[in-house]
């Protein structure tokens, strides 16, 4: 926890609004807080969302996301910032081009385009736009298994197509890459990390659970507030999956909504560890 004597560290969200608040920006707000940072936002979407699935998506204007990008990033000092759902090319754009100009530091990257309900949250064609404009600028570049995918163009059904799915996406520039791997089956979920030249993995045991909406823009969220805190990489990752792990494992219980619901993110089922 951080201490609420001092200034909290800035992290700013590039993300959709989830109304059903398990993912998007709501999620991101609640584990920034939880891992110590002061949340900012810029919204490039607003979804009618449930457990269920996205009902109706509403894209915000560029000069919108401009101008929320500005706002926060003229007046605050951002020491961590993440991308969510950006939508379509134009938005992606916009971020790309604050990136560009070194405005979004350590910017974490996190290609979301299909919901785990299957929604398609951003077109497919913004595939080459994650390639061409937005990783070259990302400091951690944090698909799952559909995304790593798709930007790799290779199938990926285990731990080695991961890690060669990695070394692909990483020619793309981002400085280190993190494959998500809770699409895969096995008793284990298992993240690859991808710092350029050696390859780690993270694993937990998976967790027997309908409640995963979210873990995808936690897990990034959470990197980000580590990173604003000024945790070095190698921590970082590690304390964002085992808050993951923990939020997943407290919701676990959970009855919200009929579908696929939300994480515990303050941990509220484990008082004593947080
Ligand atoms: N059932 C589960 N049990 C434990 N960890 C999980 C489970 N599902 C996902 N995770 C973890 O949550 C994080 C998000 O993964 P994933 O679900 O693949 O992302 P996304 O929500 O983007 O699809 C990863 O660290 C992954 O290993
Ligand atoms: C606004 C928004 N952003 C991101 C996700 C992805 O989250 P998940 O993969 O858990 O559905 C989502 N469903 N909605």
């Amino acid at each position: 926890m951080y201490p609420g004597t001092r200034t909290p560290p800035v992290a700013l969200t590039i993300a959709g609004s989830d109304s059903g608040g398990g993912a998007g920006i709501q999620a991101d707000l609640k584990a920034f807080a939880a891992n110590g940072a002061y949340g900012t936002s810029a919204i490039t979407a607003v979804t009618a969302q449930n457990t269920k699935g996205v009902l109706a998506i509403d894209l915000m204007s560029p000069l919108s996301l401009y101008a929320q990008i500005d706002a926060v990033t003229s007046d605050f000092f951002v020491r961590g910032s993440k991308t969510g759902m950006l939508g379509s090319i134009e938005l992606l754009e916009i971020v790309a081009d604050f990136a560009r100009r070194g405005t979004l530091p350590k910017l974490i990257v996190d290609p979301v385009m299909i919901a785990t309900s299957g929604d398609i949250l951003s077109p497919q064609s913004i595939v080459s736009g994650y390639r061409e404009f937005l990783l070259p600028y990302a400091y951690v570049v944090t698909p799952n298994i559909p995304e790593a995918e798709l930007l790799s163009e290779i199938e990926i059904t285990n731990q080695s197509e991961m890690v060669r799915a990695a070394q692909l996406i990483h020619r793309f520039g981002p400085k280190y890459v993190y494959i998500k791997g809770g699409h895969l089956e096995g008793d284990e979920s298992i993240d690859i990390f991808f710092d350029g030249q050696n390859v780690s993995n993270l694993r937990t045991n998976r967790i027997a659970t309908p409640n995963t909406h979210g873990t995808g823009c936690t897990f990034s969220a959470a990197l980000a507030a580590q990173i604003a805190c000024g945790q070095p990489i190698d921590q970082a990752i590690r304390n964002a999956k085992i808050y993951t792990t923990k939020a997943i494992m407290g919701g676990s219980s959970w009855a919200l909504g009929s579908g696929a619901g939300p994480l515990d993110h303050f941990l509220w089922s484990h008082p004593d560890q947080f």
